[in-house]
């Protein structure tokens, strides 16, 4: 088991050697035990205070000691902007990812369902699911495009960074900064989820307005790892992502050589289960942001780069209501997974590990069967358990990859959920 410091955003100071932090000053002539002192940043240097992310690494060696990369082949992670013809506004879901039958590690695991701005600009997200049969053995991962959100949906993942190590589960999460390098390790031998790649300003807390200082996800529940590494001088294979290709270098060390670090550019896990979800206590069904998690904002005030948004475990009591979504048709796009159990607006065939995606604009909302019940239900207090659904939302239309589009688990008759609704009855 890891250790764990509480908080969001915090500027932490941890150490896995007793004196190894220099006091009082990030980089001194002479940082204790020779380490080399090296600063991370997720934001400009000059980003105001409150945005404002950077760490400071001591380690073995400085991340700059590895020889020239040579091009990499990662087959079926896609970034924006993709190639391939234009986005139908076609409403589209998939059925679980199966596993592969060979042995594939996270990074080789990793397809891209759907991807919207482009990486050069820092815009957008890209959304991928993983299925993966075998740990990182031997190599690391750097993505220089994207921080990455990782929501697993079965097995347990153990998370080697250069922060220290992050375990999670299915219904915790964990969010790597861009350009930190991590190994996925899969401690049951095989683990499935979902990632969001956010090419955009990192996720933060969405501010809670009239909700007041409570609720929603409380900062103290992210935790950030203490300070862990290793001393291997064996080699490994740090294959970088930027600008949408894919490089190798050899290193002839472990790149997880980082003996002390303070700062609050830095991986972190959260517990779903802890959000304190706020909803109606008289009548109507809220607005989903409602439930948001984390959002990347744009420069577009309250119109986020992508939210996101979870429907958890809860109690329903609106009373003279239809309780489940309703039907909408949103001008943000949403990519919906499920983590475990039913979600109220679809009866049929959204099952845990699957996927939709309601782009802009498109009409949505509860199927027939979700509809037919909810409008014969008893509108008694109802508690929704044993639930996790999930929502990236983008303010950018979101195109799906062309890899599949062609998948024989895109469903084929989606759309048949909203069949057969009945003409409503005007008075004669
Ligand atoms: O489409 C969906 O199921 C997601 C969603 C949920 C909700 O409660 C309201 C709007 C919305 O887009
Ligand atoms: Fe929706």
């Amino acid at each position: 088991m890891s250790d764990y410091i509480s908080g969001f955003g915090n500027h932490v100071a941890t150490e896995a050697v007793t004196g190894a932090l220099p006091v009082g000053q990030n980089s001194p002539q002479h940082v204790p035990f020779g380490l080399y002192a090296e600063q991370f940043s997720g934001s400009a240097f000059t980003a105001p205070r409150h945005d404002n992310r950077r760490t400071w690494f001591y380690r073995l060696r400085p991340s700059a000691d590895h020889p020239a990369f040579d091009p990499y082949t990662v087959s079926n992670w896609l970034s924006a902007p993709m190639s391939g013809p234009a986005p139908s506004p076609d409403r589209l879901r998939w059925s679980p990812l199966p596993y592969p039958d060979e042995a594939v590690d996270f990074v080789d695991s990793l397809i891209t369902y759907a991807a919207t701005g482009d990486v050069a600009t820092q815009t957008g997200v890209a959304l991928h699911l993983y299925a993966a049969t075998a740990s990182m053995t031997e190599r690391a991962l750097v993505n220089a495009d994207a921080e990455m959100v990782i929501v697993p949906q079965a097995g347990p993942l153990k998370l080697i960074t250069e922060c220290g190590v992050i375990d999670i589960a299915p219904l915790q999460i964990a969010v790597i900064p861009r350009g930190l390098k991590f190994r996925v390790e899969l401690p049951d031998g095989r683990a499935r989820g979902y990632v969001c790649e956010n090419y955009g300003q990192p996720f933060r807390l969405p501010d809670l307005g009239p909700i007041g200082a409570n609720g929603l996800a409380n900062p103290r529940d992210f935790e950030a790892p203490v300070a862990a590494f290793e001393d291997i001088d064996d080699a490994c294979d740090l294959i970088q992502k930027f600008q949408g290709g894919f490089w190798v270098t050899r290193m002839d060390h472990s790149p997880f050589d980082v003996v002390a670090w303070h700062g609050n550019n830095a991986p972190y896990r959260y517990d779903l289960r802890r959000f304190n979800a706020i909803g109606t206590v008289s009548f109507d069904h809220p607005d989903p942001s409602i439930f948001t998690v984390l959002t990347s904002p744009s420069e577009h005030p309250g119109t986020a780069n992508c939210d996101f948004v979870i429907f958890p475990p809860r109690w329903m009591v609106a009373e003279h209501t239809f309780r489940p979504p309703w039907f909408h048709r949103n001008i943000m796009s949403e990519f919906m997974g499920l983590i475990e159990g039913h979600y109220d607006a679809k009866a049929q065939g959204f099952a845990p590990g699957g996927v939709s995606l309601h782009n802009g604009m498109n009409a949505h909302g509860p199927d027939k069967a979700s509809y037919d019940a909810a409008i014969a239900a008893d509108l008694t207090p109802q508690k929704y358990d044993g639930t996790m659904a999930f929502m990236f939302e983008t303010r950018y239309v979101l195109k799906p990859a062309v890899q599949v589009l062609n998948a024989p688990h895109l469903q084929p008759d989606y759309d048949h959920g909203w069949a057969r609704f009945e003409k409503a009855k005007l008075p004669k």
